[in-house]
């Protein structure tokens, strides 16, 4: 039986690790619904603000993606308090819509920004017609997808031709010494930190779990590839403890 920080509060037969291996529309949701109202305070707290610049670095790199285009559409998928969606909606001309499946993240995304657009969906199920946007972004979302694959299907389809997608999620060092340093962090201490401010410390255990049998650099290029992608590239970023994917249609 797995200790009471391990599991669900609402969903005591749920552990941090199962829910990685299922990751149901209906167990992250309730996950996120509930972390929402002291999300942005622990994000930016447990990276020491360093997740703003991460979201700023894509924005800036989808800037020179999208070139002249004076109307670019951009699509945030798990758009959660809306952080990326409002990096990419400070790029010239930019149409941001932000999506979720999460309402409670919505709600907040939605006071924060009330300029953006932000729709209630499913990555896996994109409520958009296809070849309607130019750049498809993702912050710290794709690793919770119920279906990657169907997921990132989604992500090329909705894509005009030659659009990209930009998908950052956090990445494991592989310098021994970090690796070793980050999971003491990751694991050990994250958890305590965020047990302390969030209703769910669940949330904070599932998050090394999931970040750990997450696919990275390589491995993640090639699922991108398989979805559809022409091509497919990653940039590390600050010591390797995050990662931009850039992949083109
Ligand atoms: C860690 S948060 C990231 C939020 C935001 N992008 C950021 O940069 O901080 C992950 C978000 O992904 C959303 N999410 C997870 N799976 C999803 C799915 N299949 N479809 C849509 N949103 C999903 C969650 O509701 C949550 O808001």
């Amino acid at each position: 039986m797995a200790n009471k920080a391990e599991t669900s509060p609402n969903r005591p037969q749920e552990t941090a690790k199962s829910l990685f291996r299922t990751k149901s529309h209906a167990s992250i949701q309730h996950m996120f619904d509930e972390v929402a109202p002291t999300y942005d305070f622990l994000n930016h707290l447990l990276s020491l603000g360093i997740d703003n610049y991460w979201r700023a670095f894509a924005a800036a790199k989808a800037k020179k993606l999208i070139g002249a285009n004076p109307a670019p559409d951009i699509l945030d998928v798990a758009t959660g308090t809306g952080d990326l969606a409002k990096e990419m909606s400070k790029l010239q001309g930019a149409r941001v819509t932000g999506m979720d499946l999460s309402p409670e993240m919505l709600a907040i995304a939605e006071k924060k920004y009330p300029q953006i657009r932000f729709v209630q969906g499913y990555a896996e199920k994109l409520n958009f017609d296809t070849a309607s946007f130019d750049i498809v972004s993702a912050g710290f979302g794709a690793r919770n997808f119920e279906d990657l694959t169907k997921g990132l299907k989604e992500f090329h389809r909705v894509l005009k031709p030659g659009g990209h997608a930009l998908i950052i999620e956090p990445m494991i060092p592989r310098n021994p010494v970090m690796k070793k340093l980050y999971l003491i962090y990751f694991k050990k201490v994250l958890p305590k930190i965020a047990s302390m401010v969030s209703k769910s410390s669940f949330a904070y255990d599932y998050l090394p779990h999931s970040v750990e049998s997450f696919p990275q650099d390589k491995e993640f290029t090639a699922i991108l590839k398989s979805a559809g992608f022409q091509s497919a590239e990653f940039i590390p970023m600050t010591f390797e403890t995050s990662i931009l994917y850039i992949a083109k249609k």
